[in-house]
C-alpha cells in the first residue's frame, strides 16, 4: 500500500457516534489558574485519541474531568448520553504511576476494579488471568509489584482497566515512566490489544512521534488556558512493520507539522 500516512485537518470535530462529548468546558483551580478554556471536543467509539500539547495546557485536567475524579467549573461532559458527575464503570483510569496496592500480588491488582465492584472471587480472577494473559504477564500471576520492571507494572495497570470492562480507557501518559524499549513494544501491545477489544482509548502524551504512530486522532490543545488549537487525524496502515511506518514520508511530514504548531510553546 503506497500513501500510507495522510494528516487531515478538520475545521471541526465531527460527531459521528461519540461516546464522550466534551461541551464548553472550562476548569480553574481557585481564583488566579485558569487551566482549560471552552473546550468542546468529541471522541468516536473505537478511536485512540491522543490530547498533546505544551506543558502546563490541561492535558491531564480534561483527563480527569472526563474521568469524573475533577468536576469542571463550567460546561459538561458526556459519556454514552450521560452526564459525568463521578467516576462510572464506563470509564477505567490508567494513572501515570499505574497505582498498584504493593501488597497486593499481579492477580489481586488486576482483579481489583472488579473487587472494587463487588465482583465475587472466583469470576473477578477469572477475568483478570485473561488480560493478563493479553497483556503478556501470563505465569507472573503471583508475583508483587516490587518484584516487576517498569514495564511489566505498567501491563497490570492495563490488564486492571481491561478487566473492568469499561468502554473507555483513560492513560495518563502510560509510556513515561518506562525505558524506550518497553515503551514501543507497549505501543504494539496498545494497537493490538485496541484491535480485539474496540474500546475508546484516550491518552495524554508529550510525545509527537508517540501520538502520530498511535492516534486515530490527535487534539493539540493551545498553552494555558487549554483550548483546543487544532485536531489532526493521521491516516496510518499499520499493517506493516513498524520501523516501515516510523520511516513513512507521511508519516514524518504529520510529525514535522506538528512539531512547527508547538515548537513556539517549548520552554
Ligand atoms: N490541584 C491544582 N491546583 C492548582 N493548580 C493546578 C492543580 N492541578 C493542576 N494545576 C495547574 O493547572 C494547569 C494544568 O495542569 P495539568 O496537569 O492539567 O496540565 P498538563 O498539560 O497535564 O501538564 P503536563 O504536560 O506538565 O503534565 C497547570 O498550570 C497546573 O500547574
Amino acid at each position: 500500500m503506497t500513501a500510507t500516512v495522510r494528516a487531515i485537518r478538520q475545521a471541526m470535530p465531527d460527531t459521528a457516534n461519540p461516546v464522550v462529548e466534551v461541551r464548553n468546558l472550562s476548569k480553574r483551580y481557585g481564583s488566579s489558574v485558569e487551566a482549560l478554556r471552552d473546550v468542546n471536543l468529541s471522541f468516536p467509539t473505537g478511536q485512540l485519541i491522543s490530547l498533546l500539547g505544551p506543558s502546563g495546557c490541561g492535558k491531564t485536567t480534561l483527563l480527569k474531568i472526563i474521568a469524573g475524579l475533577l468536576p469542571a467549573t463550567s460546561g459538561e461532559v458526556l459519556v454514552k448520553g450521560q452526564k459525568v458527575t463521578a467516576p462510572g464503570p464506563e470509564r477505567a483510569f490508567v494513572f501515570q504511576d499505574f497505582a498498584l496496592l504493593p501488597w497486593g500480588s499481579v492477580l489481586r491488582n488486576a482483579a481489583f476494579g472488579l473487587e472494587l465492584r463487588g465482583v465475587p472471587k472466583a469470576e473477578r480472577e477469572a477475568k483478570a488471568k485473561h488480560y493478563i494473559e493479553q497483556v503478556g504477564l501470563a505465569g507472573f500471576e503471583n508475583r508483587y509489584p516490587h518484584e516487576l520492571s517498569g514495564g511489566m507494572r505498567q501491563r497490570v495497570g492495563l490488564a486492571r482497566a481491561l478487566a473492568v470492562d469499561a468502554d473507555v480507557l483513560l492513560l495518563d501518559e502510560p509510556f513515561s515512566a518506562v525505558d524506550e524499549q518497553n515503551r514501543r513494544k507497549f505501543q504494539e501491545d496498545l494497537l493490538r490489544l485496541r484491535q480485539i477489544e474496540n474500546k475508546t482509548l484516550i491518552f495524554v502524551t508529550h510525545s509527537i512521534e508517540e501520538a502520530v504512530y498511535l492516534s486515530d486522532r490527535i487534539v493539540l490543545l493551545s498553552p494555558r488556558p487549554g483550548r483546543v488549537s487544532d485536531i489532526i487525524e493521521p491516516k496510518i496502515s499499520r499493517d506493516r512493520d513498524p520501523d516501515q511506518i516510523r520511516r513513512d514520508s507521511g508519516y514524518l511530514d504529520t510529525v514535522e507539522t506538528i512539531w512547527r504548531g508547538l515548537r513556539d510553546y517549548a520552554d
